[in-house]
Formats: structure tokens, C-alpha cells, sequence
């Protein structure tokens, strides 16, 4: 295997219909900065990681496709436009079509997620049972941050409510280990706060002090 085998698919959902449960969580800042925020984070993360070739992002939106594109992943519209998984498919086959074997589906809602910890996901699951899919569940442990194939195994995304026991029963094996930056998922402000904890990316910790920043000003003297 090579040292940067993987390609990564990140679908994003239009950042006006992204992460609504997250709408509100930071007075003061766009609902689509925070949206734009968590997954220009997540997208720089698996840019950086070490194990990692290519990051193919699947989107419609204008916003998210240029900031992608300009920081180094390749953009593509969000064909057929039949949800998630079929954006994931959609993803896995551009990423086969330009030479990538080694496959992960990752969620765009990461943004405590460190380099180092993806790598050593990816890196376990090649140096795991061969032929074999495995995910990687969310902190919580009902939903799925990572989804992964090695060459010849199609990535069969099963995303959505209640995933982690749907890629099991799709024959994927869980990923052990504590890896909490690429568990930390961020669907509400609770979640949010506790990526806060980890450490966030520099996209999310502006959106952040934005927020405390209005926040400190509306304060009575
Ligand atoms: N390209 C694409 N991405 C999607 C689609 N549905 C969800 N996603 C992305 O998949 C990731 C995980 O989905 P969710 O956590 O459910 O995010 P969400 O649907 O934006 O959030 P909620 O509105 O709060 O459910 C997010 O980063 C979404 O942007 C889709 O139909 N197309
Ligand atoms: C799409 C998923 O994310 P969430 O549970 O964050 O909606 C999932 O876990 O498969």
C-alpha cells in the first residue's frame, strides 16, 4: 500500500438546508458560516492527513465547491441528487475513475477532526482484516463519522438514523479505538461545545469568537 493511498468522498449538503439542528447555536454568526465553517474544517483536515491521496467533496453549493476546490480537493456536483448515500456512490465512483483504490466515505461535520487521528483510522483499517469494509461510529455510537473499502470492495454507504447498526448488518466491522476528534460529529450546539473542548479548526474557532465576541458587547456595562 501506498503512504497516501486513500481517497476521501465528503458530501455537503446547500449550506441553507445544512445542519438545521444547528441553526441558532451562534448568535450573531450566518447559519451557513457555521455550515461552510464545519465542513471547510473537516475538508482541510483529510487534506492534511498524511495517509490520504485525494479528497473528492460532493456538493451543489457554489460557497462549499470553491472553498474546496481552493484548498486543494475536487469538487463535484451532488449527481443524482438522491441524498447522502446516493452522494457518497456518486463520490466513490469519480474517486475510481481517477485511480483511487483505497476508499473512505467521512462526514462533513468534523471540525475538532485532527490529521494525525484520521490517518491512524485509515491505517488500522488497511493493516486490518483484508477485503473487509469498516466504520469508524460517532461519538455516541448510533451514527457513522467513517466509512471505509479497501480496493476491489465498494464502498456501500448506509448513512443516515441509525447507521452504525446498519453498516454492521451490511457486513462493515467497527473500527475500536478512542480516536474523539473523528467521533466528535457535530449535529447540535451540545455537540459543538464539546468539539470546543477537543480543539476546533481555524474555520469553526472564528465562527466561534465571533459569537462570544457579540456576546461580551451585548453585556450591560
Ligand atoms: N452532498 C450531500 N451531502 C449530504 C446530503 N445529506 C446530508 N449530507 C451531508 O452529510 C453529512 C452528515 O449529514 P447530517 O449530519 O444528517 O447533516 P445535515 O443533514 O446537514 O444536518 P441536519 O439538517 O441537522 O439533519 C453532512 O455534512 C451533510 O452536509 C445530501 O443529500 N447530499
Ligand atoms: C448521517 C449520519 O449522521 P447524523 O447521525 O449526524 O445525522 C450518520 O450517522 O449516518
Amino acid at each position: 500500500m501506498r503512504q497516501r493511498a486513500w481517497t476521501v468522498v465528503v458530501p455537503v449538503k446547500r449550506l441553507g438546508v445544512a445542519k438545521s439542528r444547528l441553526r441558532g447555536a451562534l448568535p450573531g454568526v450566518p447559519h451557513e458560516e457555521l455550515a461552510l465553517a464545519l465542513a471547510a474544517d473537516t475538508v482541510a483536515a483529510a487534506l492534511a492527513c498524511p495517509a490520504v491521496a485525494d479528497v473528492v467533496v460532493v456538493t451543489d453549493d457554489p460557497r462549499v465547491a470553491a472553498a474546496a476546490g481552493g484548498a486543494g480537493a475536487r469538487a463535484v456536483p451532488d449527481a443524482p441528487g438522491a441524498g447522502l448515500n446516493a452522494a457518497f456512490r456518486h463520490g466513490a465512483q469519480v474517486a475510481a475513475a481517477n485511480g483511487g483504490a483505497w476508499l473512505a466515505g467521512l462526514t462533513a461535520d468534523l471540525p475538532a477532526l485532527r490529521p494525525d487521528e484520521l490517518a491512524a483510522a485509515l491505517c488500522a483499517v488497511a493493516a486490518g482484516p483484508p477485503g473487509v469494509r469498516r466504520f469508524v461510529a460517532d461519538a455516541p455510537g448510533s451514527g457513522t463519522v467513517l466509512l471505509a473499502a479497501p480496493p476491489g470492495v465498494p464502498l456501500d454507504p448506509r448513512f443516515g438514523v441509525g447507521s452504525a447498526a446498519a453498516h454492521l448488518a451490511s457486513g462493515a466491522l467497527p473500527l475500536a479505538g478512542e480516536l474523539p476528534t473523528l467521533r466528535r460529529d457535530v449535529d447540535t450546539a451540545a455537540d459543538l461545545a464539546a468539539a470546543a473542548r477537543l480543539g476546533l479548526g481555524p474555520r469553526t474557532a472564528a465562527a466561534v469568537a465571533v459569537a462570544a465576541a457579540g456576546r461580551l458587547a451585548a453585556r450591560p456595562a
